[in-house]
């Protein structure tokens, strides 16, 4: 933040903003080996090297547990309805399934379904197989599932118990994926011998299936439009319910994460009092697997220390913290109504770059207006000062009320126009943002009205005083001439305040 109080700051999310939202499967850990997921050959080795019952349970938790629809059209095609991360893994799931030739997995009654929500991040169901048995599948973010395992699958599609230091290697994988910068998800199943009551669905004693490493890529320019708010003071933050180290390697490549600043976990910035997190957000750079109250909390500290925030969202997770925002602003394709409808803006590209326009053309409408009042308030006061001085001097006024209304009509309107339509240009992104407590009018505006206001009443009180004999007018008609002469003097005069205008705005 900035000793004199102008700060900015956006804190965004990291799916669909800073990333395409297009996912893929990129790796997967199954029985103990990893693989890049590329094509049909990997589906092919799969089938070759896992038995029958391993990719049985891996279809039945990728199609049974999910909020995500496929959908077989008039011609043939598969479409996916859903999130793009349970996109990701139907599309991964329909490979497997051409491969294996079977749709034996999708035979199941869904019993109980706990869709995923943001705060446990995991999604679980329990289903009646097709034998009769009762059995709860469990899909989440891949240490929070792995918490819930005290079993792995072999190879031989045996289940197998999970020491500590099988749990250390499986936690390096979900490392090794995540600072890849791929979002990890773990699937796990748990046999049961009868429906439980309630509504929760147990979270314990659960058998590992596999850990998926999810690729979105960084969309283009980001980076750039990163660099362009960095330079123009704006701090970039990224909140988003991911993995850290998935987070840190997103962050680093989009330039928002550097080597002095801070990425911390949700569950650490939970765990700092008020005042610990006063001294700890300056630093802020990244918070990872946060909670939406997380990202709430964040943005009405920043606010509470003078900061202007923007929050960029899209899901429902991020509604409150859009809400508290100064500028909320949510996707328009991916953002869900309730981000939208607690928003204060709505990016229809979704994208990132899009904020530096928003940025640009906000800081453009301020500055025309600064100018269009800096105009206005020279031309008043020059026009009362010259009209008051002359009537308590020599008894008349100089400017009469049919040439102020002209002027009112010609310059004010037409050269107020001319200024409020000033387009944004890419100097404007140089500067400091203003800050919360700043004055409208700044001191260099003051110093522009006071300089030109009493450079005109000179020169419009030299005329006035001794018009007639520095223009060597006599006669009967020499009052008229020299009411006119001020009159056109008073016109031109408000020519050069367009260079103060430029000049304010140099220095500001
Ligand atoms: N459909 C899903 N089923 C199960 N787990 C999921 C699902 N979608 C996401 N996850 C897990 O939840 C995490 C994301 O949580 P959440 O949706 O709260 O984050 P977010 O703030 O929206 O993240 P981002 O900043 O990436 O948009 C992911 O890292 C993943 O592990
Ligand atoms: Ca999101």
């Amino acid at each position: 933040m900035r000793d004199d109080g102008s700060s900015g700051c956006i804190c965004t999310d990291k799916t669909g903003t800073l990333t395409t939202n297009r996912m893929v499967v990129d790796k997967i850990w199954i029985c103990d080996e990893t693989k890049s997921f590329r094509n049909k050959e990997t589906s092919e080795h799969l089938k070759a090297t896992l038995s029958r019952e391993v990719i049985l349970s891996l279809l039945q938790c990728i199609f049974q547990n999910s909020g995500s629809e496929v959908v077989r059209g008039k011609d043939g095609r598969n479409t996916i309805l859903g999130t793009p991360t349970e996109t990701a893994l139907l599309e991964f799931g329909l490979d497997l399934e051409g491969v294996v030739d079977t749709t034996e997995h999708r035979d199941c009654t869904k019993l109980k379904v706990e869709p995923f929500n943001s705060v446990k991040k995991k999604m679980s169901v329990i289903v009646s197989l097709p034998d009769g048995r009762v059995r709860a599948f469990c899909k989440g973010a891949s240490e929070i599932t792995l918490q819930m395992c005290d079993k792995v699958l072999n190879h031989e599609g045996n289940v197998v118990p999970l020491s500590e230091k099988k749990i250390r290697s499986i936690s390096d994988v979900i490392n090794l994926f995540a600072n890849d910068a791929l979002r990890t998800l773990s699937l796990a199943y748990k046999d049961m011998d009868e429906v439980p009551e309630g509504d929760e669905i147990s979270t314990d004693g659960y058998t590992l299936i596999a850990v998926f490493g999810i690729k979105d890529p960084v969309r283009p320019g980001v980076r750039e439009a990163v660099q362009t708010c960095i330079s123009a003071g704006i701090t970039v933050r990224m909140v988003t319910g991911d993995n850290i180290n998935t987070a840190k390697a997103i962050a680093r490549e989009c330039g928002i994460l550097t080597d002095d600043g801070l990425a911390i976990d949700g569950s650490e910035f939970r765990s700092k009092s008020p005042e610990e997190l006063k001294n700890l957000i300056p630093k802020l750079q990244v918070m990872a697997r946060s909670l939406p109250l997380d990202k709430h909390t964040l943005v009405t500290i920043l606010r509470s220390m003078g900061e202007v925030v923007a929050v960029t969202g899209d899901g429902t997770n991020d509604a409150p913290a859009l809400h508290e925002a100064d500028i909320g602003l949510a996707m328009g394709i991916a953002g869900t109504e309730v981000a939208k409808e607690n928003a204060d803006v709505i990016i229809l590209d979704d994208n990132f770059t899009t904020i530096i326009n928003v940025a640009k053309w906000g800081r453009a409408v301020y500055i025309n207006i600064q100018k269009f009042v800096q105009f206005q308030l020279t031309v008043n006061v020059v026009a009362l000062m010259t009209n008051f001085v002359s009537a308590c001097t020599v008894g008349n006024a100089p400017l009469t009320a049919v040439q102020l209304l002209w002027v009112n009509m010609i310059m004010d309107t037409l050269g107020a126009l001319a200024l409020a339509t000033e387009p944004p240009n890419d100097e404007m992104m140089k500067r400091p943002p203003t800050g919360r407590g700043e004055n409208f009018i700044t001191k260099y505006m003051w110093r522009n009205i006071t300089g030109q206001s009493i450079y005109q009443l000179v020169v419009l009180g030299v005329l006035m005083f001794d018009g007639k004999r520095l223009l060597k007018l006599s006669g009967s008609d020499a009052d008229i001439i020299l009411s006119t002469f001020i009159f056109n003097t008073f016109v031109f005069c408000q020519v050069l305040i367009s260079s103060t205008l430029n000049m304010k705005f140099k220095y500001f």
